[in-house]
């Protein structure tokens, strides 16, 4: 082929002419922006800088392997067209990964402004561990052998999703129940259920499991597209029976590895497959993931787990510290549930740690003996107590209703925890008397005082009464 005079004098002059490349990269940069969308933008396409022009052909720079492969297979066409379609001269796009001393992106205003920040989060290819497990012939999951539905504590918070966990594992991809979306807050045992539904099939038979967390499918998927291997990885994923993906929220942002998802997810679904996925929100509040994507995590059965109670916090408590042959007396247990009621994995850490201690030492389980080992752990759970919050606690103690701690009855089963929330709220907050009597349901200043030396009175006379009284001031106590 040769080369027209026209072309070669057109293209010299643009090889010298950095400005006009640097603006006509810049409008790339903007529609291209536009069409592919923000994150993937900037994810993939600030990775590249402008390389040497030769003739008409125009060399874009990246910085890995990886990354040129990629930008090559999804955007090499559209970026040969823009340019085209920009600066008609070039008329071929180059791709190559940048050598020492190459330019590195990003060099361009509208690209530097662009640049990631921490609250966006993108995929960044490199923050993959280099030594990103490559995929392997199985993606079938070790379990965690902890982690079964016996040792499941069930009660109201997680009832539901207990229910929706054993009917999956019972009889997977039954119509409503696929996939099942399990979500609530930080640990309060979607992992665990996951496990316990994978546990469950493989015993039950023949059913190959995969279950991994949102954050390994991504480096799998990345290490696949960087081993070129692709298209087993997809297999593989494809061949399994029940696919359980944890902390779907993850994926947030990452839009190539959402979109790998999605058409594994519909393969799987469309087959007759199971899928299991869990996340910290509800699919309709996973903002961040894409709408196809969450309407089709939504069409199964959609479980949520609550908050613990404190009922639910003795039970759990219970179960593991049966399962530890260690004796923690009831006083211990109920002082924890109130103190740790953030998660179940916190609470057990705590435990794990009394527990570890009473072995290690030889010595009783009790009250001051927790408050000691767990020092730390418990001030960091400590917060100012209000008057309002030792009402509730006194008020869920003794059994009787919030509101009889501001009524007139007088009846000594409402009186004297009244006056217990009295007397606990003199001790633990700065307030006058005058002050908490008008907390009370307005009473007077001398009923207050009435209330704090006749339960310190009685607390001399009844230790079993005074026990009660301090185990609560101890739970309260910031
Ligand atoms: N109802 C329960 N009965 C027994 N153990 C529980 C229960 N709920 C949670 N746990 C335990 O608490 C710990 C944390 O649970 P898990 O890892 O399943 O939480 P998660 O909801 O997946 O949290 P994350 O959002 O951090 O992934 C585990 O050791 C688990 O066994």
């Amino acid at each position: 082929m040769t080369i027209g005079v026209d072309e070669d004098e057109r293209a010299f002059p643009l090889a010298e002419d950095s400005k006009a490349l640097e603006e006509s990269w810049l409008q790339i940069c903007s529609r291209l922006k536009g069409e592919v969308g923000e994150v993937e933008y900037r994810t993939w396409l600030t990775k590249i800088a402008l390389g040497p022009v030769d003739g008409d052909e125009i060399t874009l720079l990246l910085p890995t392997r990886f990354l040129r492969d990629w930008v090559r297979s999804q955007y090499g066409d559209r970026l040969s067209e823009l340019w085209n379609q920009v600066l008609p001269a070039i008329r071929r796009v180059e791709l190559q990964v940048a050598r020492p001393g190459d330019p590195v992106a990003p060099p361009l205003a509208l690209v530097t402004e662009d640049a990631p920040t921490a609250s966006t989060p993108a995929i960044d290819v490199e923050d993959a561990p280099r030594s990103a497990p490559e995929v392997r012939s199985d993606l079938v999951t070790t379990l965690d052998t902890r982690f079964t539905f016996d040792t499941f504590v069930v009660g109201k918070p997680n009832e539901f999703a207990y229910a929706c966990a054993r009917r999956v594992a019972e009889k997977p991809s039954s119509v409503g129940f696929n996939p099942l979306f399990l979500y609530g807050g930080v640990g309060l045992g979607k992992t665990h259920l996951m496990h316990a539904i994978g546990a469950e099939l493989v015993q039950s038979g023949n059913v190959s499991v995969a279950y991994m967390s949102a954050e390994k499918f991504m480096y799998r998927f990345i290490a696949a597209i960087r081993s070129q291997s692709t298209m087993e990885f997809k297999e593989q994923l494809r061949s399994v029976d029940v696919l359980m993906i944890d902390d779907l929220q993850f994926l947030i942002g990452k839009d190539n590895t959402q979109e790998e998802f999605f058409h594994t997810f519909n393969a799987l679904v469309d087959a007759g497959r199971q899928i299991v996925v869990s996340a910290d929100k509800s699919p309709s509040d996973l903002s961040g993931l894409e709408d196809r994507l969450r309407t089709r995590l939504g069409c199964g059965m959609v479980a949520d787990i609550h908050a613990t109670t404190f009922e639910l916090r003795i039970s759990i408590l219970e179960s593991k510290a049966a399962a530890s042959g260690v004796v923690v007396p009831g006083k211990v247990l109920e002082f924890l549930a109130h103190k740790i009621t953030s998660n179940v994995r916190e609470l057990e850490g705590a435990l794990n740690r009394l527990i570890a201690h009473a072995n290690l030492f030889g010595r009783p389980v009790t009250l001051e003996a927790t408050q000691d080992v767990l020092h730390d752990i418990l001030k960091a759970h400590d917060r100012r107590v209000t008057i309002e919050e030792i009402q509730k606690r006194v008020a869920e103690h003794w059994n009787i209703r919030l509101t009889d701690m501001s009524s007139a009855r007088r009846a000594r089963a409402v009186a004297r925890p009244r006056q217990v929330a009295m007397y606990l709220a003199k001790q633990l907050t700065s307030r006058s008397l005058p002050e908490i009597g008008r907390k009370f349901g307005n009473r007077d200043h001398t009923t207050v005082m009435h209330a704090v030396s006749r339960v310190a009175e009685l607390m001399e006379r009844d230790p079993a009464f005074a026990e009660d009284v301090e185990l609560m001031r101890r739970m309260l106590e910031s």
